[in-house]
């Protein structure tokens, strides 16, 4: 299925499920140079799959912890992403907000801290539709974007 109207996204049932935690500050985003896993080489924010038994908060927050040895403080559900891959790969992901933490953000094996202003976002090196859904983040409105992709291509998507 290639265009998103053909997946009826009710009912649709992600091999996967994932978070995204973005720290905000002063018209500042600390987002990640993903060393390795789904996405590597793209910049990012921290964030991974959804463990048995915890929810979707918990889960941004320890993924966080995880990669960039900071906890974020009062985190803020911003969006929906589901992703639907053509070689029957799917993802479904929750965005969180926060523009608090504890901690030094610091490198680890996973992730390579960086801050990057709003207005220069390196969108040339990240997943096809960031660009269509962190504006809305940035701006704190609410969304929920339908991607279908091939690979790292993005065939078709819907936004709302
Ligand atoms: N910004 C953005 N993030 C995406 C897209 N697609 C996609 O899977 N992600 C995120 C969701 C997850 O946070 C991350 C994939 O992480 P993952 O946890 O499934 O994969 P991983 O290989 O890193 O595995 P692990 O850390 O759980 O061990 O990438 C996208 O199109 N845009």
């Amino acid at each position: 299925m290639k265009k998103v109207t053909d997946i009826n996204w009710n009912a649709w049932d992600p091999k996967e499920k994932a978070t995204l935690m973005f720290i905000q500050q002063n018209n500042k985003l600390l987002l990640i140079e993903k060393k390795r896993g789904f996405g590597a080489g793209y910049y990012n924010a921290p964030g991974g799959r959804l463990e048995k038994g915890e929810t979707w908060q918990e889960c941004a927050i320890r993924e966080t912890q995880e990669e960039l040895c900071i906890t974020p403080l009062d985190p803020q559900h911003a969006g929906t992403l589901m992703f639907h891959f053509i070689d029957g790969h799917s993802i479904h992901g929750e965005v969180f907000t926060a523009t608090k933490f504890e901690g030094t953000p610091t490198e680890t094996d996973e992730a390579l801290p960086i801050w990057f202003h709003v207005d220069e976002l390196p969108y040339h090196n990240m997943w096809a539709d960031d660009p269509l859904w962190y504006p809305k983040m940035i701006a704190g409105e609410k969304f929920t974007g339908h991607f279908t992709f091939d690979g790292k291509t993005m065939l078709d998507y819907e936004l709302l």
